[in-house]
């Protein structure tokens, strides 16, 4: 199936698509290699390179010019320090290899693509803490709104909140068909306020009445639901995320780069923005809202809740 896919990806770059890079004069390193590849034969991987961290698993595929990033935080990929950290500090890397232009992010752990933000971090802490780690999730958010890469979400399981913000960060979303799995902003349900970049995210993907409802109900979706909505882009069964993602993937790097990145930034820059212009205001506002004693309060039963769901 890999290999199919492989070839797909050949076919796509070798068409219309390969016509236009070659107007503009853009082809980039890895596509005249495709270019070279004699079509009847799948693409040998001659270039592949692995790097992996406490919870994330990288590896870069240099001939097809895609990184897969998985998340491997146990049990629930819930977005520790730890985590955005080194999210934070790959995609820098991945940014920085020229080879790379797209970039699928998945969970290590079929069932949970992301638990959202690990909500430990958010209660019995220091503000010294709150601040560390809300600038994590900023500059997390930050970076992967405006990567370079084509970013893929490959959804394969439950992604509240925060792991629902990663996935609408990316530029297009695959989840897995399966009725168990959810997906969306449900920090109201926690007694919190999704802060008003995750909803401008949202507003950005599915537009105002439909985010209104969602963030105030704190609504978890199925992925028909999800898919209705238009949080997610396509529901495919769940042994098929991986290859669709890289299809999906071939369609998108067919488009020169610089005119899709010209075109990404005109669209998210005054989002991206408006957080840049607040965001020392924006993690004081975090802290003294999570540090409140209602806000802990409900942080804790919450969590009570999470135990106790499975007693
Ligand atoms: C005035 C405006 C001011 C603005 C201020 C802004 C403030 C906004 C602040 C923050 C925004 C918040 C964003 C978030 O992302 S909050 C996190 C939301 N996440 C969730 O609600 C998901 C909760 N988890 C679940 O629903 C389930 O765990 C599951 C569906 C992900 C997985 O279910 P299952 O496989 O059954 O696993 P368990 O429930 O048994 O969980 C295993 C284990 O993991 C712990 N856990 C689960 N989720 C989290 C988490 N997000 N953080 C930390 N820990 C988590 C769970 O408690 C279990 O622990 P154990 O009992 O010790 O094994």
């Amino acid at each position: 199936m890999a290999l199919r896919v492989v070839s797909v990806l050949k076919r796509r770059l070798g068409g219309p698509g390969q016509k236009l890079l070659r107007s503009g004069n853009l082809l980039s390193a890895t596509q005249h290699r495709w270019e070279k590849m004699p079509s009847s034969v799948g693409f040998p991987v001659t270039s592949r390179r692995s790097f992996s961290k406490t919870a994330l698993i990288v590896d870069v595929d240099h001939n097809l010019g895609i990184a897969t990033m998985k998340m491997n935080n146990p049990p629930v990929n819930s977005l520790s320090l730890e985590l955005l950290t080194n999210f934070v500090i790959d995609l820098e890397k991945l940014e920085n290899e020229k080879r790379c232009r797209g970039l699928i992010i998945t969970s290590a752990s079929p069932k949970i693509f992301s638990a959202g933000l690990d909500i430990t971090e958010m209660y019995g802490k220091s503000s010294a803490h709150y601040a560390e780690f809300w600038k994590a999730v900023q500059e997390l958010w930050l970076k992967l709104y405006m990567s370079n890469m084509v970013v893929i979400a490959a959804i394969n399981g439950s992604s509240p909140a925060g792991g629902c913000l990663i996935s609408l960060a990316g530029d297009y979303r695959i989840m897995a068909d399966n009725p168990k799995y959810t997906i969306g902003l449900n920090e109201t349900l926690l007694g919190i306020v999704a802060p008003f970049w995750f909803k401008d995210t949202l507003v950005n993907t599915i537009g105002n009445r439909a985010s209104e409802h969602a963030l105030q109900l704190g609504l978890l979706f199925s992925p028909t639901d999800a898919l209705r909505v238009g949080i997610v882009d396509q529901v495919v069964p769940e042994d098929k995320v991986q290859d669709t993602a890289l299809n999906v993937m071939s369609r998108w790097l067919s488009i020169p780069d610089h005119a899709r990145q010209l075109t990404k930034t005109m669209m998210r820059k005054p989002t991206v923005d408006r957080l840049l212009k607040q965001r020392e205001a924006d993690i004081k506002n975090f802290v003294s809202f999570i540090s409140r004693d209602s806000i802990q309060k409900s942080l804790h039963m919450y969590m009570k809740h999470l135990k106790e769901r499975k007693e």
